[in-house]
């Protein structure tokens, strides 16, 4: 948490270094400033495990150098990272054996599909409060981040004391506050979960609210997600009892055919990817 801080108090020009490049094909990846995400208003840096899966066609760092955290006074930044990775993917893995338990599988069921090299990224996000209200014309018109579900298997979010997590409710329709409980991490489920356990567990819309609370808010969601190039192979022999009701909510449309998509989860990326750049552009 510390160490993230002292990331985000880097001048501009130091953290640009590290910044996302639009076009290259893990174009997720990197430093992401206030103001570069529509009316989301965070700012956000987002690592993965490109070392231990050789796949990153990525040309420029991701992180300050052993020299750069000596001079920015982040000494452990790169290392902090790369062990809460390891320990959140472990965890994840151990998390996908409860699931088979839960789906009446066997134990084994994801390991060669999902498991052998899984895909993960990291984001360290801010934030940072705001002195106006966040409404333009009396709508709220800004976010600290837009609704929508995340892509991949599921999520584990670690999140400050701040507040502003806010969760749909299904039932009800309304938003729910995520209220933080320290030391836990929320679990919540992907479209990928979705479309592999035919709707049996469903995707959730969340959002984050425009910082207004007087402090600024950090969060680490770590995305879980199966290997690019590995099929999205859908469960057989299971009894669904829901599926996907509500696919739009502001400007993310979660596709009503979700459970109809046949590919790999590279595939799936790039049309979440797309629809995030059409957004922006
Ligand atoms: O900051 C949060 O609490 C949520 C972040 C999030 O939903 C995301 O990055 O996908
Ligand atoms: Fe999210």
């Amino acid at each position: 948490m510390e160490l993230s801080k002292k990331f985000f108090s880097l001048p501009l020009d130091v953290k640009m270094k590290y910044k996302i490049n639009i076009g290259e094909s893990e174009s997720n990846l990197g430093y992401f400033s206030l103001g570069q995400h529509g009316t989301d208003y965070k700012e956000e840096t987002n690592n993965n495990n490109k070392k231990n899966n050789n796949t990153s066609k990525r040309i420029s760092e991701l992180y300050p150098t052993k020299e750069e955290e000596e001079l920015y006074d982040i000494v452990g930044f790169k290392d902090t990272c790369e062990t809460f990775m390891k320990c959140l993917n472990r965890f994840s893995i151990e998390l996908m054996g409860l699931i088979t338990i839960n789906l009446n599988l066997p134990e084994d069921y994801f390991n060669d599909l999902y498991l052998n090299h899984p895909h993960f990224n990291l984001g360290l996000l801010k934030y940072m409060s705001f002195d106006d209200d966040g409404n333009g014309n009396g709508k709220i018109t800004k976010f600290g981040n837009e609704p929508h579900c995340d892509w991949g298997l599921f999520t584990l979010l670690y999140q400050d004391d701040v507040g502003g997590l806010q969760a749909l409710s299904k039932s009800t329709g309304h938003w729910i506050n995520v209220k933080p409980i320290s030391g836990s991490l929320i679990f919540n489920i992907g479209n990928v979960m979705e479309i592999i356990t035919r709707g049996y567990y469903i995707s959730m819309f969340h959002q984050v609210i425009y910082n207004t609370s007087g402090r600024d808010r950090y969060s680490f969601p770590f995305f879980f997600n199966p290997q690019l190039g590995k099929p999205i192979v859908p469960i057989n022999n299971l009894e669904t009892t829901t599926t996907t009701t509500i696919t739009k909510i502001g400007n993310y449309i979660k596709d009503p055919n979700i459970l109809n998509f046949k590919g790999t989860y590279n595939d799936y990326h790039n049309i979440e990817m797309n629809k995030l750049f059409k957004k922006q552009n």
